[in-house]
């Protein structure tokens, strides 16, 4: 069994107030918190990057789920290592030419390696990465088109999380966009086991009710498989 691990997108909070609105995920039932860097050229969005991550690490010991969505991942190794993020996911689609060095040098600085991929992105793209040497350790299947929050999660990603699990009983599988407690237990069934939610959360009244909801299916998920 894999464990589940809920991160509310950062994407979705107050940024202006992102240690306190950091504090409160982790307070509601969060595992980790999930940093969305865009660079306005990967995706047409431009949002953070290694200084506020740098921030935000000096208010919370809390794990960062850093999804890179750049052009040039290799370039932003060194500085988020130096900013304090834990985990460093990079786009297969940005990485076709240097994903065994992209990999060494994430282990190297002490983050942890994981890939995603875009929702028509074929799933084979990402099994060599699992299968090196030294591998990613998380697959990121992107459930929307990355760059916005807010978006309508697309079921169609759901053959690849499936796939993945068939071939891969222990990978972390993160799934990203749209997921709330209409469209979780898609995910879970599939066998997504890190959940990403930004609106679902931030936008509800009881957001410890939406994470304690998106942990349940998961478990019950898992139970039933
Ligand atoms: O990576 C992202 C967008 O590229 C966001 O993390 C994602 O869309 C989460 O937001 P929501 O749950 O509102 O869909």
């Amino acid at each position: 069994m894999v464990k589940p691990k809920i991160a509310p997108s950062m994407l979705s909070s107050d940024f202006a107030n992102l240690a306190s609105e950091a504090e409160r995920m982790l307070r509601y039932g969060a595992d980790w918190l999930h940093m969305d860097i865009m660079d306005g050229h990967f995706v047409p969005n431009l949002t953070i990057g290694a200084p506020v991550i740098e921030s935000l690490r000096k208010h919370t010991s809390a794990y960062l789920d850093c999804h890179l969505m750049v052009t040039n991942p290799l370039d932003y190794v060194e500085p988020m290592a130096k900013a304090g993020a834990s985990g460093f996911t990079f786009h297969v689609e940005a990485s076709q030419d240097n994903w065994k060095e992209l990999i060494k040098s994430i282990k190297s600085k002490g983050m942890r390696p994981g890939v995603a991929l875009k929702p028509k992105t074929p799933i084979e793209q990402v099994y060599p990465l699992v299968e090196y040497e030294t591998p990613v350790e998380m697959v990121l299947v992107m459930t929307v088109e990355p760059g916005f929050g807010g978006q309508k999660f697309m079921p169609e990603t759901m053959e690849k999380v499936r796939e993945l699990r068939k071939k891969f009983p222990n990978l972390d599988i993160e799934v990203d966009g749209g997921l709330g407690p209409s469209t979780i237990d898609m995910a879970a069934s599939a066998g997504a086991n890190c959940i990403v939610a930004g609106s679902s959360v931030f936008g509800a009244p009881e957001p410890a009710e939406v994470i304690s909801l998106m942990r349940n299916s998961v478990v019950q998920a898992q139970l039933a498989s």
